[in-house]
This record gives structure tokens, C-alpha cells and sequence, in this order.
């Protein structure tokens, strides 16, 4: 791989738990074993994006082009490998990062704010912006009041106007008119032009061919191949017209196939594997285990509790309980600690007060237990 990049993904995964209920959600976030069936959305996927190229990802619908793009993005955590980011960047997908009750200028401040813009540079922007998203006096109008191609436009004229060093542009054009498309491919172009990195991911291959230097096919969750646009294209246009020649059962066969291999995957192996193949690389490397093991986890968020904070909780619950217990017992700790049954047996010193003690009738018996003792 080049050292020349602009951002570097290295065996990246991302599992999702497929819950049904939020009492197996509340389990795994607690590290409890649950039956829970995991899909592998990418299985170990490996590329550079360099600096100043527009690289295209494509595949079949759920291939993982949106997960990878969000993970290098920064929007949602990759369950494990290397991702390496140099520079500020933007993502346009369909109405994603709007927040749907605020309005369309709110909007503008709150995704600028988060870009690190001040007040008064969004204040400059503002009129841009809105202008080039056409949405007119809809712009103080909730965003979930707009048609899906108006967020579409707001959220490609933010992403623009903010000006970053890496725009990902995911299915983002798909939803505009002809004449804002245009002013979309425009403005690629203008990027493109002062030598900013791209990602554009897209199912028009018409779209692909126009913008992309290079493209990334990635296909049920691992990266099928990485090229010159017009070599990946002539592959993926051959595989979709062999997919379309398929009758109906296989084409249902060929995608469980394909998706139960998502569900067998297995981590541990795959870094067994990846270990191997380093190793036959460079022999002579004692270091390539951790190496790996470094390179797969340690730029990871984990979404779970880690283990440690897990012993905490339990440890901190059970000893409220033990004091708890302890407390109601009447007995003293050195107490429970010599004789551990006693904690559900009250102390006999045990004193309740008179009200309750006279309400509870436990006076009188009491008293009569005295008596008796006496005669
Ligand atoms: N939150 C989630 N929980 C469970 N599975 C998910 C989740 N998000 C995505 N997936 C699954 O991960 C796989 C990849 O999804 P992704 O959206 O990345 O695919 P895509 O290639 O962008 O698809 P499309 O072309 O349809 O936009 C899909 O099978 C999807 O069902």
C-alpha cells in the first residue's frame, strides 16, 4: 500500500447484534451471553483513499457502502481494525445528520458549529447555503416538513459550503431534479479541481464513470476489488448482467447464501488468517502477532461495556445489597462475616420503634414471653 493517503482503512469489521428485544440489548451491553444472532456487515476490509482522488464505492443493495462511509466519517464505530483519517470531513448522505424538528437554518448552524465554524463565518455562509439548496422560505420550516429531495439539497449545500478536506457524498444525488444534479456535479468538479479527496458512492454507474479516478466494489461485505474506474465498472457491469440472468430461486439461493456467510463470520479465525499471511510475508518478523492484535483492536471503541466496568457494577451492587442486608439484620458486620447465615435471621437486640412496635403487636407478645419466663 502507498504511505501517500488521505484516509487508510486496514482489515476493518463491523458486526451488528440482530436484537428482538431490548431486554437482550440491556444483556449485551452488560457483556451477558445472549442467543442473539450477529451479520457481519463488512468481514476485513482493507483500502487507501489518496489525496486529491475521487474513489467510487459501489455494490448490490446492503453490500456495506453506507456502513464503511459512515464509519470513515467518524458516525459510527468500526468493531475492529485500523481506520485512519487525515483531514476535516463532510458527509452528504440522504437527510443524514439533520435533526428533523429543527428548522433548515438551524439545521445549517448546528452541522456548521460541529464542523468547528464560528458564529459569525456561519453567519457569512448562511445566505449561500440556502440559496444553493433552493428551498426557499421552507428554510425556517422543520426539516422533517421537507420532501426527501429538499433535505437532500440542504444537506449537500452544507456539506459543500463547509468546506472540507474530504467530502463523502453517499447516494446524495439520486434524489435531486436534473438541474440540481448539475449544480451538484458542478461543485464535485470545483472540488475536485482545487484537489480535494472524494468518496462518492452510487448505483449509477453513469454517474461513477463521470466523477471517479479510481473505484471500490465492495460486494456482501468484503471488498471485491479496487481499481481504475473503467476496469471495476466493465467487472461489476458483468457480474449485475450474469445476477440478472438468474431465475428467481437462484437469485434468492445466491443472496442467503451469501448473507449466511455474514452471519457464520467468524473474527478470531479471520485475524488468525490475516496473522498468517503477514507472517509468510515477513518471516524473519517476531513482532507480527501483536502487531495484528494492535492493528485490529486498538483504535476501537467498543460499543459493550468493557469487561472491567462490568466487574465494577456487579461488585458495586453487591455490596449495596450485602450492606443493605447487614442493615436490616441488626447484626454487626464482624458479625455477618463470622456467622454468614445470620444475615437473614434479625438480631435479637433488634429495636423497633414503640408506634410500630405497638402496631406490629410484637409489645404484647413480648410481654406475655416475659411473663411466662417469670412463673
Ligand atoms: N443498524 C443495523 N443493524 C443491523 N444491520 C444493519 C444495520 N445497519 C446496516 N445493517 C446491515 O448491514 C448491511 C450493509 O448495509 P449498508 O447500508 O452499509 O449497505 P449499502 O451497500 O449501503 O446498501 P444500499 O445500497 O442499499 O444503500 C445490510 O445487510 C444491512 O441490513
Amino acid at each position: 500500500m502507498a504511505e501517500d493517503y488521505k484516509i487508510r482503512v486496514q482489515n476493518v469489521t463491523k458486526e451488528y447484534d440482530l436484537f428482538k428485544t431490548q431486554t437482550d440489548k440491556l444483556k449485551s451491553f452488560f457483556s451477558i451471553k445472549t442467543d442473539v444472532p450477529h451479520f457481519w456487515s463488512l468481514m476485513g476490509v482493507s483500502f487507501d483513499v489518496r489525496p486529491g482522488e475521487t474513489l467510487g464505492l459501489i455494490g448490490v443493495n446492503g453490500s456495506g457502502k453506507s456502513t464503511i462511509s459512515n464509519i470513515m466519517s467518524g458516525i459510527i464505530p468500526q468493531t475492529t481494525g485500523y481506520v485512519d483519517v487525515r483531514g476535516d470531513t463532510s458527509i452528504v448522505a440522504i437527510s443524514a445528520g439533520l435533526k428533523w424538528n429543527l428548522t433548515g437554518r438551524e439545521n445549517i448552524r448546528l452541522k456548521s458549529l460541529m464542523q468547528g465554524l464560528t458564529n459569525p463565518e456561519i453567519d457569512d455562509l448562511m445566505d449561500d447555503i440556502i440559496g444553493f439548496a433552493d428551498i426557499g422560505d421552507f428554510v425556517d420550516q422543520p426539516v422533517k416538513s421537507y420532501s426527501s429531495g429538499m433535505r437532500s439539497r440542504l444537506g449537500f449545500s452544507i456539506a459543500v459550503h463547509i468546506n472540507p478536506d474530504i467530502l463523502i457524498i453517499d447516494e446524495a444525488l439520486s434524489v435531486g431534479d436534473d438541474t440540481f444534479y448539475q449544480k451538484c456535479v458542478d461543485k464535485i468538479e470545483n472540488f475536485k479541481k482545487q484537489g480535494k479527496t472524494i468518496i462518492f458512492v452510487s448505483h449509477s454507474l453513469r454517474q461513477i464513470e463521470l466523477l471517479c479516478d479510481r473505484v471500490a466494489w465492495i460486494n456482501y461485505g468484503e471488498l471485491k476489488t479496487i481499481g481504475k474506474t473503467k476496469d471495476v465498472t466493465k467487472k461489476y457491469r458483468e457480474f449485475t448482467k450474469w445476477f440478472k440472468s438468474l431465475s428467481k430461486k437462484q437469485k434468492a439461493d445466491f443472496e442467503t447464501e451469501k448473507k449466511q456467510v455474514q452471519k457464520d463470520f467468524d473474527i478470531n479465525e479471520y485475524q488468525k488468517r490475516v496473522t498468517e499471511e503477514e507472517q509468510a510475508q515477513n518471516p524473519d518478523d517476531k513482532k507480527v502477532a501483536s502487531k495484528i492484535k494492535k492493528r485490529f483492536y486498538s483504535s476501537v471503541i467498543s460499543e459493550k461495556m468493557p469487561k472491567l466496568s462490568v466487574a465494577f457494577t456487579w461488585l458495586v451492587v453487591f455490596a449495596t445489597m450485602f450492606f443493605c442486608l447487614v442493615n436490616i439484620s441488626g447484626h454487626s458486620i464482624t458479625h455477618i462475616v463470622k456467622h454468614p447465615a445470620s444475615i437473614v435471621k434479625p438480631s435479637k437486640t433488634l429495636k423497633l420503634p414503640s408506634k410500630l412496635e405497638q402496631a406490629s403487636g410484637l409489645n404484647k407478645k413480648t410481654h406475655k414471653a416475659q411473663k411466662t419466663s417469670v412463673k
